[in-house]
């Protein structure tokens, strides 16, 4: 398609046709309650604000971009999983986005911590989570990283493969310890989200195969090596996901499994997980189950399996990321340049650049994601226009936010918000163009302070020692 830019204001009725899903919004400063955090509000004068404070003194204090958490939204959320699922482990995961803050603030509301390399553990025992509350996972864990959890003692390790499995036994049995276990299986499920984000398939790099059999020959090894303390089983079938048939399938699986093992071994194994996945609002399309109906689903499921197949109800627990941390931030962006490009097939499409992009949001351009964005620092009547809001990368496919109804009158100094910033990107962010990554702040009642600084050039330029 051949594009040619034309100079001048930006008309309504010339916008590009939008994508089908996307409605031209009745009023186009209205928030829609399950995109934001709960602290997110437009202030009687138009403004964004959240946890009382507006958006534009964020943007003068802290500088965009930025991720903006809500701390309470992010708690609520926490606690939210921790009441709904109580009597089962819910391990926050820490690869949507963890900071010393995070970390304390999940255990607080009473979440145990999902890690998977040695650097998010170091985050956690930094902020003084329980070590026994720690889950520990990857599919490539080092024998650094395997040793480093043992001596800080976490509660499980989630075996990925047989060679990690001979790993650890050797390291626990040095030790004089047996290393408590969950075996990562696959239950053969095609998840419906993104093929890179989906888990449970057969060909990837993840977990035991249920269906090979693999995972029963993996279950054997470890009840014969003498470091092993294999404590049950895990699954976790993809990300996004809003569907319960593939979690069905998970349970039938799994639970399944754990009865093949009590037959062959006489033994009922304690834990079952089902991983985290719980999909979150990125546009107006998406419409997530509250915790209580996930919470009583799974429940539903894995009792009535576990009658169908003769053993008690394990010891449950799942691993719930982006649920959480997900809605509870925004990305603050400002607007440097505003360009209507004329499509050859007909209409205009108006290219908002922001001062960021993939850098700090790689999801758009690595899983085809679609976000939602607002214009923060006022309310605006102007009609509204098809934008596509993009970053300052050398990459076309450096897209923030593929398409939105945005007000026609956006220039250049105009603060845009993105929901659904909190999981993914911050945690997936990177130093693209020598862009130094954005910081992480977080308002709570009339106040705002930083949990994570933003990187200088300096910090960049210290790396470069050659
Ligand atoms: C093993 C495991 N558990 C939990 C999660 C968290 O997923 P989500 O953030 O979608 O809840 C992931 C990421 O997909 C994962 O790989
Ligand atoms: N990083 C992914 C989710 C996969 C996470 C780990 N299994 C996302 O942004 O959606």
């Amino acid at each position: 398609m051949s594009h040619t830019h034309v100079a001048g204001s930006i008309h309504a009725d010339v916008s590009a046709p939008a994508p089908g899903w996307l409605r031209r919004p009745d009023d186009v400063n209205a928030l829609l309650p399950q995109l934001w955090a709960r602290g997110v509000t437009r202030s009687p004068s138009g403004e964004l604000e959240v946890a009382g404070i507006g958006v534009t003194r964020l943007a003068a204090e802290a500088g965009t971009p930025a991720y903006v958490f809500d701390e309470a939204d992010l708690r609520a959320r926490a606690r939210a999983f921790a009441d709904a699922f109580a009597g089962w482990q819910v391990y926050y995961a820490g690869k949507s986005f963890l900071c010393t803050a995070v970390a304390r603030w999940v255990a607080e509301e009473g979440l145990s911590l999902d890690v998977c390399t040695g650097g998010e553990l170091a985050v956690a025992l930094r902020a003084g989570v329980d070590p026994a509350r720690i889950g520990f996972h990857g599919n490539n864990k080092s024998v650094a990283e395997l040793a480093a959890a043992l001596d800080a003692g976490v509660g499980r390790i989630v075996v990925d493969s047989t060679i990690e499995l001979e790993r650890l036994s050797a390291l626990a049995a040095e030790r004089g310890v047996r290393a408590p276990v969950l075996i990562r299986v696959t239950v053969g499920v095609e998840a419906h989200t993104h093929e890179y984000i989906a888990t449970a398939h057969e060909d990837q790099k993840f977990g035991f195969s249920l269906v090979t059999g693999e995972a029963m020959a993996a279950v054997e090894s470890c009840l014969a090596a003498p470091g092993i303390d294999l404590r049950g089983i895990h699954s976790h079938i993809g990300s996004q996901i809003f569907e319960t048939s593939g979690f069905e399938i998970a349970v039938r699986r799994t639970v399944g499994m754990l009865a093949d093992i009590a037959s062959r071994t006489g033994r009922e194994l304690p834990e079952l997980d089902l991983g985290g996945g719980f999909g979150i609002a990125y546009t107006t399309l998406d419409d997530p189950a509250p915790p209580q109906q996930l919470a009583d689903e799974l429940a539903a499921l894995v009792r009535a399996e576990c009658a169908a197949r003769g053993i008690g109800v394990p010891e449950l627990s799942i691993e719930p990321g982006r649920a959480i941390s997900g809605p509870a931030a925004f990305m603050l962006y400002e607007v440097g340049t505003v360009k209507p490009v004329t499509l050859s097939g007909g209409g205009v499409r108006t290219y908002l650049s922001v001062d960021g992009g993939m850098s700090d949001n790689i999801r758009t351009a690595l899983y085809a994601a679609e976000y939602s964005a607002t214009l923060a620092n006022r309310a605006s009547d102007a009609p509204p226009v098809l934008c596509r809001v993009v970053g300052k990368h050398c990459e076309s496919g450096d897209i923030v936010v593929r398409d939105e109804f945005l007000p026609g009158d956006i220039v250049p100094g105009d603060l845009i918000a993105v929901p659904g910033a909190g999981a993914y990107a911050r945690s997936m962010a990177s130093n693209y163009n020598h862009v130094p990554r954005p910081p992480v702040i977080a308002a709570a009642d009339g106040e705002w302070r930083t949990l994570v600084r933003r990187e200088t050039v300096d910090d960049l330029l210290a790396l470069d020692v050659g």
